[in-house]
């Protein structure tokens, strides 16, 4: 290929024809002196999904996530990015891959134009085709307005950006987020929401971790839980919920005295659990959106005064206080 030729060419890092898991972390270990970082740690995650990595502090999720960047050289096992391993052949994947860190190391005295030209560079964009990469990136992150702005002056939501873009600079496959949503506001986590959701419709492969909850329910394909070095769930949302199918939870809020509607209850079988406060009745259930229905018609029929009807799912949160134990390493 001529030097033309490079520089006309497509504006994208040759994606394989790969069909299998494009991350793969297969029992992966990392200790440091008697610390167990990550214990015996496997998911994979299929092309243009998103992954989210829950975890308190200390659990291990930025550890593994610089093994699969090969950043981190695991005690055991072996991270993969589209079938390449992060251990044997770490100048493949970095082509195939974007890594957005925690902690955001610039050199300040540049500006967003700079960074970004830098890194392009680094990745060996030249010419048009690095001129034009620039310019996606710019578009995609909303940067081009700051393109001379200085990085020292930039907001906490425009480095995050920033950071995004140097992450895409070489349109990777794999994009890995660590807390990116970390120290956003409102609008912004929002905003990023969108764009990882975005990223993922064209094809890209995303890791992203976060202590935010219910961000990651809205914006992943599936989840992990990892605590202690432990990945203690995995599964999609509705998995993680507990099986939201076939197991629900209502709560009831009624006039009158409750004891009526406690006695009715208590004498289904689908009834697995009933808790009184107040005017209101939490109750879970097996069965399915009928049988949640069939419910407050026989109620209503009773003449019981449902004043509120509603599902009372688990949200993420409960989830993760009930699955991990709340210890930090
Ligand atoms: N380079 C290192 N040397 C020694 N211990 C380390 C090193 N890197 C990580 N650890 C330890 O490994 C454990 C896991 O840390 P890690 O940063 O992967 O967790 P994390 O889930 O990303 O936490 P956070 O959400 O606080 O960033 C912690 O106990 C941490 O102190």
């Amino acid at each position: 290929m001529n030097k033309a030729d490079v520089a006309t060419a497509p504006i994208t890092t040759p994606h394989t024809s790969w069909d299998g898991p494009v991350i793969e972390l297969q029992n992966v270990s990392r200790y440091f002196d008697t610390t167990c970082a990550v214990d015996n740690v496997s998911f994979s995650v299929p092309r243009g999904k998103v992954f989210g990595y829950i975890g308190p502090n200390g659990a291990g999720k930025t550890t593994s996530m610089r093994i699969l960047a090969t950043l981190e050289i695991p005690s055991q096992g072996d991270a993969r990015v589209e079938g390449l391993s992060s251990v044997n052949d770490p100048d493949r994947v970095r082509t195939r891959l974007g890594f957005m860190p925690d902690a955001f190391g610039t050199y300040r005295n540049t500006n967003c134009a700079e960074y970004l030209d830098f890194y392009a560079r680094s990745h060996g964009l030249i010419g048009r085709q690095r001129t034009a990469r620039m310019r996606w990136v710019m578009d995609f992150t909303g940067l081009r307005p700051l393109a001379d702005k200085p990085i020292r002056g930039l907001s906490k939501g425009m480095r995050q950006r920033l950071c995004l873009g140097r992450a895409l600079i070489h349109d990777p496959s794999v994009l890995i987020l660590d807390e990116p949503a970390a120290g956003l506001d409102p609008r912004a986590r929002i905003e990023l929401r969108k764009i990882i959701r975005t990223l993922a419709a064209d094809g890209k492969t995303i890791l992203v971790s976060s202590h935010i909850l219910t961000e990651l329910a809205e914006m992943c394909d599936s989840v992990g839980i990892i605590e202690q070095g432990h990945l203690l769930a995995t599964g999609s949302v509705d998995e993680i919920r507990g099986d939201a199918k076939t197991h629900r939870h209502v709560c009831i809020e009624m006039i009158g005295e409750t004891q009526s509607l406690v006695t009715r209850l208590e004498a289904k079988e689908f009834v697995t659990k009933l808790r009184v406060d107040g005017s209101r009745v939490f109750v879970s259930m097996t069965g399915d959106q009928d049988t949640q229905a069939d419910l407050l018609k026989e109620l209503l029929d009773a003449g019981i005064r449902v004043l509120q009807y509603r599902s009372d799912d688990r949200s993420l949160e409960d989830v993760f206080l009930s699955v991990t134990k709340g210890q930090v390493q």
